[in-house]
């Protein structure tokens, strides 16, 4: 399904936040909104899922305008917001428990193990470290039935090792998910890693200054580490400076 944004714009009374935001997302395709704190990506995903009202512009899945809360999409917050009364089985079946939906006890057990829980389906969230919580917040979104994943900061509370596990994790699992998937960071190696493109979202009123695509050899952790050129690119892009000499 094809994600279309056009021409959003967002105001509060004090100060208008986004201006004439356009992009598209195709079908299974990952992009990252990379920008500076405050640049207003929250923002983007707050419309998207119709937790902020939408003022102009439209959004459209393939040929439908969505308006409001829309089963396209699935949210996943900063925070891991998981049921500590809950074992980590019933936590990331909580949509389809909220639903009455069947539950696919196999199919479930199956995620388990492609997100590294395997062995932990009866445990508690407090028996979890920092980088299993997020992955049953993950897993919790995915399993939703939404074709479209927002994830916002998802690794943003993390130590920087644990970070780079599950990002090494992610870059790995991300053919498998079956999703499209929309990432908000502000961590450019995380965009570059992860990404087939980069939207670079700044200015005041914030509009998309920038795109890059990535191709596979960019994408491994090495590539990443020996090349400087594309993050310094996109580093100076971030900073408004490239006009600059
Ligand atoms: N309810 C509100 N009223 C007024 N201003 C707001 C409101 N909500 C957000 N803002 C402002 O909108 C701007 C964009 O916020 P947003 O949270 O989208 O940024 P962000 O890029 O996600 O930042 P961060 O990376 O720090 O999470 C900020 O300047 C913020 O102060």
């Amino acid at each position: 399904m094809k994600l279309t944004i056009k021409d959003l714009s967002l105001s509060y009374p004090q100060r208008k936040i986004l201006e004439h935001v356009s992009f598209s997302v195709k079908t299974g395709e990952f992009v990252t909104l990379l920008g500076t704190s405050g640049s207003g990506k929250s923002t983007i995903l707050n419309l998207l899922t119709g937790i902020t009202q939408k003022q102009t512009g439209t959004i459209k899945v393939d040929h439908e305008e969505i308006q409001g809360l829309s089963l396209h999409f699935a949210y996943m917050p900063q925070e891991d917001l998981l049921l500590e009364w809950e074992t980590v089985f019933d936590n990331v079946c909580l949509y389809q428990r909220i639903h009455h939906q069947p539950i696919d006890a196999a199919f479930v057990m199956k995620q388990l193990a492609l997100f590294g829980l395997k062995g932990y389906e009866k445990a508690y969230p407090n028996e979890l470290s920092g980088g299993m919580r997020q992955r049953v917040a993950f897993l919790r979104t995915v399993l939703c039935d939404a074709d479209i994943l927002l994830l916002d900061e998802p690794f943003g509370a993390l130590d920087v090792i644990t970070r780079g596990d599950m990002q090494d994790w992610l870059h790995e699992i991300r053919g498998k998910l079956n999703k499209t998937i929309i990432l908000v960071t502000h961590d450019i190696d995380e965009a570059i890693y992860l990404s087939d493109r980069i939207l670079i979202l700044g200015g005041k009123p914030a509009s998309i200054q920038k795109e890059f695509h990535l191709t596979e050899q960019v994408r491994s952790r090495e590539w990443l580490y020996a090349n400087g050129a594309l993050r310094n690119d996109i580093y100076h892009e971030l900073k408004g400076e490239t006009n600059a000499d």
